[in-house]
């Protein structure tokens, strides 16, 4: 009985630990399993680290962090544990040598930069210390992206010092064909005088040795001032049209009140005119139908005085229609005379603007767009009356000398001094144009063949006898002239191109001389 008591309170006690036991276990296991689950976070974040390196590892990761969301598949991904630890192995080598490779070429680079023997001294040096860095092998891509910034900054450094201190580029001919160009075109073309002094400018600068920068820069300011010039003539001629409009508005405005009022007066006489008659008929039956002529005379009395009351209205309402009238003639009157004000300074610009268009800038003759109207006109002058018509194309001997030794500017006044010789050896009915650089062009009317060689010889000897003196040095210039009369059958373009060719023979036979082509 005893034993049996025994036995129960022992089978109690084991009861009791069993249980503690087992209260124990649940505990450790939920423990455990929360590790676990940290564990399987941590190695679902790593290999989402690794992403982006090699497309079957990062298939491999997926799959792996698939199955590691759940406690029952963590035995399935044992397998794909191995594969993945071979494929990192893969990749981890893969990577130092790429490293390497990386490390190879930035060492490749940075001896070309070393061969950069403008660079300055201070960033040789840090090229240098630089280069011997690079010796160290790389250990992750850490160690490689500061080199590449580093090597970056060398390029930039090298390049801005080059572009601050760097060579300008060399003018070549092609520049100096540019600019001589250029500064032709200023001549041919009228700047505002606000423009003037600084087109001067310009065109100094392109005579003399000009670098290509200021070239550009001639170039930009003159295209800056032409598009000046041109948008001014646009708002001129855009104000021109404003007032145009804005007088026309009035003009349709006071036509419009006058038509409304002359309807509304032809409406109020056509009543009075009706109420006269109205007045009169009554008369006319009064003096048909009473007999007694006390009561006829107040009939018509009474008549007579409506009829004069609708008189005076009808002269009050003519009286308003002239004061209208004259209104509206005075504002058309007005408007008219505006108009033909903005109209005659319009007229007044666009003559001023032809008449600048035809002349040449530096020696104010007539340019070539000129010569050509007048070569025309005189060729039609030709057709018409038969008359001798002579072309002679003369140039200024060894003009290049002068601009070389005394520079451009006594070259361009002494181009103006020519061209006025050229002007003033002429008559009225004679005409000289600048043809280009240091060419003239004569037309001469009426003149024979027997004479035409002793008129341009005085032309050129005048032009010789001109006292021209550069740098205290008395100067002789001379022109070679060629020309040639318009024949009957011929275009006056053809007798040009016989006086231009004499003009080549003059200058192959020693110059300062006339050659007439017959
Ligand atoms: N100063 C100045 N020079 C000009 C102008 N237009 C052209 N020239 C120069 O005129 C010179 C013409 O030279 P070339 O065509 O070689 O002739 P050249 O020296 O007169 O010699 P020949 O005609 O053969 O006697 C060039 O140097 C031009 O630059 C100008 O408007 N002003």
């Amino acid at each position: 009985m005893k034993d049996s008591m025994a036995s129960a309170s022992q089978v109690n006690l084991l009861k009791q630990k069993l249980h503690l036991a087992k209260a124990a276990l649940t505990e450790l296991d939920e423990e455990q399993n929360e590790k676990l689950q940290t564990l399987l976070q941590f190695i679902g974040h790593l290999s989402l680290a690794c992403k982006g390196q090699n497309v079957e590892l990062d298939n491999k990761l997926a799959k792996l962090r698939h199955l590691l969301t759940k406690f029952e598949s963590v035995e399935e991904a044992l397998p794909e544990l191995v594969d993945i630890e071979q494929l990192l192995k893969k990749q981890y080598n893969h990577v130092m040598v790429q490293l390497e490779d990386s490390r190879v070429s930035l060492s490749r680079v940075i001896r070309q930069i070393q061969r950069i023997d403008s660079a300055p001294e201070k960033i040789k040096k840090e090229i240098n210390y630089f280069k011997k860095d690079l010796g160290k092998p790389f250990h992750s891509f850490w160690d490689y992206i500061p080199k590449v910034e580093q090597l970056v900054s060398f390029y930039e450094e090298i390049l801005e010092d080059q572009l601050r201190h760097g060579e300008a580029i060399k003018i070549s001919p092609k520049h100096r064909q540019l600019a001589h160009e250029l500064s032709q075109m200023i001549s041919e073309v009228e700047f505002r005088k606000h423009q003037r002094d600084q087109v001067l400018t310009i065109k100094d600068r392109l005579s003399n040795d000009i670098e290509v920068d200021s070239l550009i820069e001639a170039y930009q300011t003159i295209l800056t001032l032409l598009l000046e010039n041109i948008s001014q003539e646009k708002s001129a001629s855009q104000e021109f049209l404003c007032a145009l409009n804005d007088s026309l508005t009035v003009v349709r405005e006071v036509v419009t009140d006058s038509c409304n009022n002359s309807q509304r007066s032809f409406q109020l006489k056509k009543q009075i005119n009706h109420e006269l008659y109205s007045r009169v008929d009554n008369v006319g039956e009064a003096i048909i139908n009473i007999d007694d002529i006390h009561n006829l005379k107040s009939q018509v009395t009474e008549q007579l005085a409506s009829i004069r009351t609708s008189l005076g209205r009808k002269e009050a309402l003519e009286e308003r229609e002239l004061i209208l009238l004259k209104k509206s003639m005075d504002i058309l009157k007005k408007e008219v005379n505006e108009l033909g004000k903005e109209a005659a300074d319009y007229k007044e610009r666009l003559f001023e603007q032809q008449k600048i268009n035809l002349l040449d800038s530096l020696t104010q003759l007539p340019n070539r767009a000129a010569l050509e109207e007048r070569m025309e006109q005189e060729f039609r002058h030709f057709q018409r009356h038969k008359q001798p018509l002579w072309v002679a194309v003369a140039d200024i001997d060894h003009f290049k000398n002068i601009n070389d030794s005394f520079g451009h500017s006594t070259g361009d006044k002494t181009l103006q001094v020519i061209a006025m010789a050229l002007k003033n050896s002429l008559r009225d009915t004679e005409f000289v144009a600048r043809y280009g650089g240091e060419e003239f062009v004569l037309l001469i009317p009426e003149v024979n063949a027997t004479d035409i060689e002793q008129l341009l010889n005085r032309v050129r000897e005048k032009v010789k006898s001109i006292p021209f003196k550069f740098k205290n040095q008395r100067i002789t210039v001379t022109v070679s002239i060629g020309a040639a009369q318009i024949l009957e059958n011929e275009l006056i373009n053809e007798t040009f191109d016989r006086a231009d060719a004499a003009l080549y023979r003059a200058k192959h036979e020693s110059r300062d001389r006339v050659i007439i082509d017959v």
